[in-house]
């Protein structure tokens, strides 16, 4: 029986005819470009099961590269859901990182180079003991902090060890040459001489070679490239490869499959363009727009029919896409009935978002799967525990407790230690910087050296003390015995407000460079889990338990029918139900992706767009787009994206608006404020991004970005508000 039917018989999926061209093209190259939910995965299976079926191929020549371990796990799953009970081979599906590993351990053992790998598990409590005396441990981390302390002079914060991190391994991902280093834009100080001491480090320690995970790929590279034995067994053995989710593969990743497939590149590369979201990360989809150069004879199918989602998210999410200038042109169709219309809400504060995403999950009932996404891990916290108050079980798909164990986390609970003990000079060693009441240094070592074990305060006082210092010690003496009688989301406002936490913070992100929209994030999200809470231990005691729960939600995953993820971490997956939340600009797209949009730099923004289309995109009938107006008393603006949405779902006819609008509706200087929609004379429907009263930065649906001079918009009427004239 054909190949074809059989399939459909045993898995009841019948490919369509380019899934079917594409599972036969087995020989030279190919480059399949699909959209969201158009069988990618299900694609490249069946052309897996063909090649061992049909064309008799062994299991051992086929190279299946995925992008995660966890994808390589689900695809084998599929895989096996496929093939089962029709072949007993086992194809080996792995990502380029496992394969690179092995190329480089062989090398290495051939030359007798011991070698230690420097990435990978290190537990919470290895990170925050640090090191002492001259040997650093040999993990990527202390090494990192040791050389940053060693060049700057200073501590450096989570923050630039996160930035730092990704730099580093941007830059050997994209195989960066000095130059191209350069133009790489970085906050962390020092971060290029930084990097280089790190590759002399890791050279020349002792007998061992030390190798990050990224090391891996590059010395694969240049293994394959110099070694003409170690190229051609493994160009031998592998006669077939195909790469999933290539979009995502990084430079020296391309160039490792290019080497590879040589002389007869039968290679299938499985990709998406649209989805392209870890250039951050160091991956490239220039590689991919450029596959008919790179492979002469290529052939490039484009497969555009999403089976996954309804008509009114397949129209949408396609025109939302075309907001990129960078990218393959594809029109992606369904022939899937119509369901529910996309549900656009500006609610009006993050506390209501919160609510009405929980109810909404009660409400469901728990049969349909769902899906709530966000863009900042530090989103999870707060949203974890307006569920499990509303007793609603939930899966994580990225484990991320990182919240629990931040320094501002550590300092409200020292400060609330402190107010049940004043005696303890220990806990105050740790906060004395951070309120107002100027205790020194000298003062700390005063009092250790005193060592009586009585009220700090009051032995500070009993001690010679500036007059100025005198009042402070006294109010802080008070204030901390207050905050022990307090109920927790009292003592953290008293501790901020009063005790002067928030300027510390404030004057430390200055000094430092912290940012202190997520430092001051942090509080707010302490201040709401402390909300109802009756006592300072019970608010200790319940950090402890969401903790826990955080770390046990990734078992949760045949319990529970609702997902929490990031945008970055939902790719590949589907839904019933997705709510995508915080859709404020500065979230989604982020502040720096929008400074760099306004200099120019579109890069950034296009992989913000794709990032937000990933997230539409994971919705079978029912997406909603959430945003909120104030985040504490902060006001935002909603997302630009939810705005575009917002008009493809509603549109409005640019010219029937200004001619409509006349003078009632002309903008005034006034009401021109970010968030704000306006039609302007030439450029059509647009919304504001940007106004300093001089300039006005304008996201103009058709017309792109513009910034304009605002007193010319306003002599010469250009500017109309979109809601008073329609
Ligand atoms: N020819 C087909 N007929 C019916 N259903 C199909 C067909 N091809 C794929 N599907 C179904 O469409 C859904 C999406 O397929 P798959 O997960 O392979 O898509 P994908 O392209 O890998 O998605 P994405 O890139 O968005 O993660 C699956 O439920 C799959 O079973």
């Amino acid at each position: 029986m054909d190949f074809f039917k059989r399939m459909e018989e045993k898995t009841g999926v019948c490919l369509n005819d380019v899934q079917k061209q594409a599972v036969v093209h087995t020989e030279g190259p190919l480059l399949l470009l699909a959209s969201p939910g158009s069988g990618k995965t299900t694609t490249l299976n069946m052309k897996i099961g063909y090649l061992l079926l049909e064309k008799k191929v062994n299991a051992n020549q086929i190279m299946a590269v995925t992008f995660s371990k966890a994808s390589a796990q689900d695809m084998s799953e599929r895989f096996d859901s496929f093939f089962s009970g029709l072949t007993e081979d086992k194809v080996h599906f792995s990502t380029i990182h496992s394969f690179a590993f092995k190329v480089v351990r062989e090398w290495l053992r051939k030359r007798g180079q011991h070698f230690l790998i420097i990435e990978g598990n290190i537990s919470e409590e290895e990170l925050k003991k640090g090191f002492n005396g001259p040997d650093i441990p040999l993990h990527k981390h202390f090494i990192l902090k040791k050389l940053y302390e060693d060049t700057n002079g200073t501590q450096i914060s989570d923050d630039d060890m996160d930035e730092l991190m990704t730099y580093i391994s941007y830059a050997k991902n994209r195989m960066l040459d000095e130059n191209s280093l350069k133009q790489v834009q970085v906050n962390v100080k020092n971060a290029a001489s930084i990097y280089h001491s790190y590759e002399q480090f890791k050279q020349h320690h002792e007998d061992r070679l030390l190798l990050d995970f990224d090391d891996m790929l590059t010395y694969c590279y240049h293994i394959l490239l110099e070694d003409e034995e170690i190229l051609s067994k493994y160009q031998q053995k592998f006669e077939y490869i195909l790469t999933d989710e290539s979009q995502d593969n990084s430079v020296v990743q391309h160039k490792i499959v290019e080497l590879l497939a040589k002389p007869h590149n039968n290679l299938c590369v499985v990709a998406d363009d649209d989805q392209s979201i870890f250039m951050w990360r160091g991956s490239d989809v220039k590689n991919l727009l450029q596959f008919e150069k790179t492979y002469a004879n290529a052939t490039v199918m484009t497969m555009s029919q999403n089976y996954r989602s309804s008509q009114e998210i397949v129209k949408t999410s396609n025109q939302f896409i075309k907001r990129n200038q960078n990218r393959y042109p594809k029109e992606m169709f369904t022939e899937n009935a119509s369901n529910q219309a996309i549900e656009i809400k500006s609610l009006r504060s993050y506390e209501d978002q919160l609510n009405y995403v929980t109810e909404q999950i009660k409400r469901s009932g728990g049969d349909e799967e769902i899906a709530v996404l966000y863009r900042n891990n530090s989103s999870a916290v707060p949203l974890v525990n307006k569920l499990d108050k509303a007793g609603i079980p939930f899966y994580m798909k990225d484990i991320d407790a990182k919240f629990f164990k931040h320094w501002i986390v550590e300092d409200m609970l020292n400060f609330m230690r402190f107010s049940y003990n004043d005696r303890r000079v220990d806990i105050l060693e740790r906060i004395h910087t951070k309120f107002n009441a100027y205790i020194s240094k000298q003062q700390i070592a005063f009092l250790k050296k005193k060592g009586n074990y009585a009220s700090v305060f009051d032995t500070l006082l009993d001690s010679e003390l500036p007059s100025y210092q005198q009042k402070y010690i006294t109010k802080a003496k008070q204030q901390f015995k207050n905050i022990n009688e307090m109920e927790p989301a009292k003592a953290i406002r008293t501790i901020r407000e009063k005790l002067g936490y928030d300027r510390a913070i404030t004057n430390m992100c200055e000094k430092y460079g912290f940012n202190a929209e997520h430092l001051f994030g942090i509080l707010d999200t302490l201040e709401e889990i402390a909300e109802g809470l009756g006592s300072l231990k019970g608010f200790a005691d319940r950090l402890k338990e969401l903790e826990k729960l955080v770390q046990t939600s990734k078992y949760n995953k045949q319990k529970s029918n609702l997902t929490l993820t990031t945008f970055h971490s939902a790719k590949g997956l589907e839904f019933d139900k997705v709510y995508m939340t915080d859709l404020v600009d500065g979230v989604v797209p982020s502040k720096d992706d929008m400074d760099r949009y306004r200099n120019k730099e579109y890069g950034p923004m296009e992989e913000a767009t794709r990032l937000f289309y990933v997230g539409m995109t994971r919705a079978r009938n029912h997406l909603e787009l959430l945003s909120y107006n104030y985040k504490g008393n902060e006001r935002v603006s909603e997302s630009i994206f939810m705005s575009n949405v917002r008009k493809i779902v509603q549109p409005k006819d640019a010219n029937a608006l200004v001619k409509d609008g006349q003078d009632a509706s002309l903008m005034q200087m006034d009401e021109m404020e970010v968030g704000e929609e306006v039609v302007h004379k030439k450029f059509g429907i647009g919304s504001i991004t940007l106004f300093d009263g001089d300039l006005i930065g304008i996201q103009f649906e058709e017309a792109g970005y513009k910034e304009l001079n605002v007193g010319i918009c306003v002599e010469n009427g250009l500017l109309w508000k979109s809601e008073k004239v329609t």
